[in-house]
């Protein structure tokens, strides 16, 4: 199959606020706008930003549990929109999704067993005999004892829980898994687990994920490319390493110096932004990040600034950055480059609540 495995086009999604039946305009909270992206077979890609910037509602999206207010959402080509019943069924089998909270997301009255061989009953009718097998199977694939089987959700760990839950979106042999803050709820240790356990199923298996973490220690862990949202756009999207080595984005960077490190140099440097993200109700015009930038200008107040390509392949939503049609953002982003006439990390950084590092 040529082309990406998951093309995501212009993907919007507003959420009405009240019935409007008095009103002759509804006001909508923007979650997301006009987001495009793609994944190809075999990779993964991180989608990280602040609570609120609509990375779960992308999720949300890609699994068609929700309606897009415009875009598109491709899957080997396909438009998921236009699917109808059969074909909606099959899809449903390449992709599935690993939730945040492995204490809410299984169900308590179901063994760890049942709860994993659920999505393939949900096809076909499976004997006492194979329903073990698979269990014993899935479990195995995710680094447990198939014994655990006969143990209900209540009598395993949070790490336990959570190879459940993978063992349960595996069960299909999914092309594509969606992992919402997937380690979000477990202690570091098991965190690590966890990822090393997905890295090698995406070797053996050559799943595609898409990864959604506020956590950019584990982003830079787990991610071959990574999108930033913020206030529900993709403001940067650059491989992994180029993204944490040169930030180009202002948010990418101060998100970047926000985050906890053990480099007591680089904790001095930051300084806080002024004001909080702003709502998607009422969110700014222009380049939404303007208020708190430092380096906005007048352009950054009226327009919002287009994706540009830039030299090493990452793509940037900044007026100052990556001015659309400036030949200069060619050169390659390292070292001095006439694109970074402030050093950012000198004069900016954002509340480091929910970014970790
Ligand atoms: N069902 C909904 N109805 C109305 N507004 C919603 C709904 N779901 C999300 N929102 C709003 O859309 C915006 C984006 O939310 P979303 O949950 O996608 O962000 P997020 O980046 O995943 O945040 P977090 O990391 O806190 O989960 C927020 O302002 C949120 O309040």
């Amino acid at each position: 199959m040529s082309g990406p495995l998951l093309k995501v086009e212009n993907l919007t999604k507003h959420y009405p606020l009240g019935s409007g039946i008095f009103k002759k305009t509804i006001p909508v909270i923007r979650a997301v706008e006009d987001v495009s992206f793609s994944v190809e077979a075999g990779e993964t890609l991180c989608i990280v930003g602040e609570s609120g910037c609509g990375k779960s509602t992308v999720a949300r999206l890609l699994m068609r549990l929700v309606e897009p207010t415009g875009g598109r959402v491709l899957i080997d080509g396909t438009d998921i929109a236009g699917l109808k019943k059969d074909a909606l069924h099959a899809w449903r089998r390449r992709m599935q999704m690993v939730f945040q909270d492995p204490y809410s997301s299984l169900n308590p009255r179901l063994t760890a067993g049942q709860i994993i061989t659920e999505p393939v009953e949900n096809f076909e009718r499976l004997g006492r005999r194979q329903r073990q097998a698979l269990a014993a199977d899935l479990l195995r694939n995710v680094g447990m004892s198939p014994e655990m089987m006969h143990r209900l959700p209540s009598e395993l760990s949070g790490g336990q829980r959570q190879r459940v839950g993978i063992a349960r979106a595996l069960a299909l042999r999914p092309s594509l898994i969606i992992a919402d803050e997937a380690v979000s709820a477990l202690d570091v240790s098991v965190q690590a687990q966890i990822l090393n356990l997905l890295l090698d199923l995406q070797q053996q298996m050559g799943i595609s994920f898409v990864f959604i973490s506020h956590d950019l220690g584990v982003v830079e862990y787990i991610g071959r490319r990574v999108a930033v949202m913020y206030l529900g756009r993709i403001v940067e999207l650059a491989q992994c390493e180029a993204l944490f080595a040169k930030p180009v984005h202002p948010y990418t960077e101060a998100l970047i110096a926000a985050a906890p490190v053990p480099d007591p140099t680089r904790a001095r440097l930051a300084t806080p932004v002024e004001g909080e993200v702003p709502s998607p109700i009422n969110p700014p015009t222009g380049c939404a990040f303007h208020p708190r930038c430092p380096l906005a200008v007048e352009r950054c107040r009226i327009d919002v600034p287009p994706l540009v390509p830039m030299a090493d392949g990452r793509v940037v939503a900044c007026h100052v950055r990556a001015p659309a049609g400036d030949a200069r953002h060619l050169a390659p982003v390292t070292g001095d480059h006439p694109l970074y006439p402030v050093a950012m990390s000198d004069t900016l950084s954002i509340r480091a609540s929910r970014v970790h590092r």
